[in-house]
């Protein structure tokens, strides 16, 4: 453990408050070794929390908090924050089951007052504690911490656009480390970096000027002042949209930063923007020369910063995904890929090395991304839009409006499907095998194994009459064997994998190795067992579901899904088709109507009741004989 003797008298912010500059740029230090040591043993976002050391503590020795209210947007950049706020005897749990959450968490602390870890919401949130402060007659600081990746999206435009309007006091602080996780994009990027090369860091003389001068003013010459000003600094949207714009201001001099907070918060009366220009990774030598700044790190040497990485047994779904669709993007000279914001993590990258004219990074905006591509469908083009299963939520409108109600053939590569592990709730990809299973037209696969995905890039590249979607979840493949030539599968046709008669194990994705294992347990009990991969929810295989009804005692189905998924268009096809009136006895296992917190993958499932054991003894507990013994519920 490092030696940390200040940090170790803050228990709290209260802690910090009539510390000398001095004190706190050690205090800085000491945080930000702890952040390092900490992110070394439990893996986890490093980068970004770096970059906001100062600027942490500075809010944390300026504002009041928990009763002055401190937003973190996306919650990445948080850890810092945790270690100040009473979480440090828990900062070696980040991300580990039981432990503490790798974003900000409202059940976790009281000075996490909003959680997060989609991004893009601080503004709008923390607008809404300045409005309820506003009616309450209180007098609340506001302060949102939101990135310059995150600023790409429409959300953080949407709410600076009410809050212009509104005019409360809101501070937003624009933490602009010229970073997303990739490389940031977009025309607004480039303004952001066209404000901070056009200027020289405001010193502290001249911001007292710009910032206490004006707000004191009143407000008829303050309008007349920001005018000029606005001329000034070349005029900054944020001013058109009715902020008070201060920066650019180098957001590792805590020095300045509390002054300029002191000033902010004593004078402001309405939305104030900062301009924090920091470095993600600061003061790690390894973080800062990193391509990725370290952005989502495992566990690693503090030392040489060598990440321990897991062998690999078998390629990554997604990489599967980025090679089979450069392979196609060859021959069709129509093929497109799209992402928001995520280029290596969906795999576009790969794609973008060799068809860089063929491939967009629309920055964080997932909606945008949907409805881009529905443009390109329109036009001919064949666009694979690859979005996280979670960030797809975002997008739910655009692919019901712009898409599917439109008919385009709009190819969406639902990446990270099912639990995520570490990222926990947030990033489970959950919903989406019922929110994009219910659209009319929507063809809906998910693979099983690495070879099942690659056919289902090619499947999806054939519809090319109406949208589709293939899941595949994070991490590794099976280790199967790829085939030499892909073959697309035959719409709505799943496969008998083995064949029983007795007990029916319907899989929908990579559930399938559990099922599996959970078939032999079955046939190690004399139960004979059949296992079908569904391989689409869309259309369903009816004549593979009447198969199972009419040739088995019990039919499971198992999927990688929340509630009312596959299982559910699975029962209510039966339903309606007479296929439960003969005594058949169905049990559908789902992911649990829970928002379940992180912890390693297999023990999510465990907890979630999708594993091997549990499946078997779901068919057995169905199955009801007197003569077969019961299984345990537990791991499988
Ligand atoms: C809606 C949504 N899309 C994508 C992501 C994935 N994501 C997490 S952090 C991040 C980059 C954020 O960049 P920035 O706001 O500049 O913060 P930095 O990491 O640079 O501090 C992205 C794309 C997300 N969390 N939410
Ligand atoms: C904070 C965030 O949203 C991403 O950084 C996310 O943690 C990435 O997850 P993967 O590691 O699955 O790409
Ligand atoms: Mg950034």
């Amino acid at each position: 453990m490092p030696k940390t003797p200040l940090l170790d008298q803050v228990h709290s912010p209260a802690d910090l408050k009539n510390k000398t500059p001095e004190e706190l740029i050690a205090i800085c230090s000491e945080l930000r070794t702890e952040t390092i040591d900490a992110v070394s043993q439990t893996g986890g976002h490093l980068g970004a929390g770096l970059g906001v050391v100062e600027l942490t503590v500075a809010i944390h020795s300026v504002f009041d908090t928990p009763q002055d209210k401190l937003i973190f947007d996306v919650g990445h950049q948080c850890y810092p924050h945790k270690i100040l706020t009473g979480r440090r005897d828990r900062i070696r749990t980040l991300r580990q089951g039981g432990g503490l959450s790798g974003f900000t968490k409202r059940s976790e602390s009281e000075y996490d007052p909003f959680g997060a870890a989609h991004a893009s919401t601080s503004i709008s949130a923390g607008l809404g504690f300045a409005v309820a402060a506003d009616l309450d007659g209180r007098k609340d600081n506001v302060i949102c911490v939101i990135g310059d990746g995150a600023m790409s999206a429409g959300m953080a435009y949407e709410a600076m656009n009410n809050a212009g309007a509104l005019n409360k006091r809101l501070i937003v602080i624009l933490n602009d480390n010229d970073m997303s996780i990739a490389p940031p994009v977009g025309a607004m990027s480039n303004y952001l970096s066209k404000l901070v090369s056009g200027k020289p860091y405001r010193s502290l003389r001249k911001l007292a000027k710009n910032v206490v001068k004006p707000m004191g003013l009143e407000k008829p010459v303050r309008k007349a002042e920001e005018y000029a000003r606005g001329f000034a600094m070349g005029g900054t949207m944020f001013e058109e949209l009715g902020f008070y714009y201060v920066g650019p201001i180098d957001g590792h001099d805590v020095k300045s930063l509390v002054s300029i907070l002191e000033n902010v918060r004593d004078t402001m009366d309405g939305p104030v923007l900062i301009h924090a220009v920091t470095q993600k990774g600061k003061g790690y030598a390894p973080a800062e020369n990193a391509s990725d700044k370290y952005h989502g790190v495992s566990n690693f040497n503090v030392v040489t910063g060598e990440q321990k990485k897991a062998k690999a047994n078998a390629p990554s779904y997604t990489s599967v995904f980025g090679k089979t669709l450069t392979e196609l993007g060859e021959k069709d000279e129509k093929i497109v890929a799209i992402t928001a914001a995520m280029p290596s993590g969906t795999g576009v990258s790969t794609f973008a090395e060799r068809f860089p004219e063929r491939s967009f990074d629309v920055g964080i905006a997932e909606q945008h991304a949907v409805t881009f591509a529905a443009g390109m469908a329109a036009d001919g083009f064949k666009p694979f839009t690859a979005i996280y299963s979670t960030f797809l939520q975002r997008a739910y409108d655009q692919v019901v409006h712009d898409v599917a109600i439109q008919k385009l053939p709009v190819r969406f590569a639902i990446d990270r499907a099912g639990l995520v592990g570490a990222d926990g709730a947030t990033h489970a990809g959950s919903f989406d095998i019922a929110f994009m299973g219910n659209l009319p037209d929507m063809v809906c696969m998910a693979a099983s194994d690495e070879a099942e995905l690659a056919r289902m890039v090619l499947t999806s590249l054939e519809i090319d009459d109406r949208p589709s979607a293939f899941r595949y979840p994070r991490g590794e493949g099976v280790g199967v064997e790829m085939p030499d030539v892909l073959q697309p599968l035959e719409i709505g046709r799943g496969r008998v994998i083995q064949q029983g008669t007795s007990i029916a194990l319907l899989s929908y994705g990579t559930r399938l190795q559990e099922v599996l294992k959970a078939a032999e347990m079955l046939q190690a009990q004399g139960l004979s067992t059949t296992v079908a991969d569904a391989r689409f929810a869309k259309p369903l295989d009816h004549d593979l579901i009447k198969h199972l009804s009419k040739e088995h005692e019990v039919l499971v189905t198992i999927e990688e899904g929340a509630v009312g998924g596959f299982g559910g268009f699975t029962l209510q096809h039966m339903a309606q088709h007479g296929l439960l009136d003969n005594g058949l006895k169905v049990r559908t296992m789902t992911l649990p109507d829970t928002f379940q917190d992180h912890d390693k993958p297999q023990l999510m499932y465990d907890t979630a009741g999708l594993n091997a054991k549990q499946i078997a003894a779901t068919a057995i507990a169905a199955l009801g004989r007197g003569d077969v013994k019961e299984l345990p519920a537990v791991a499988g």
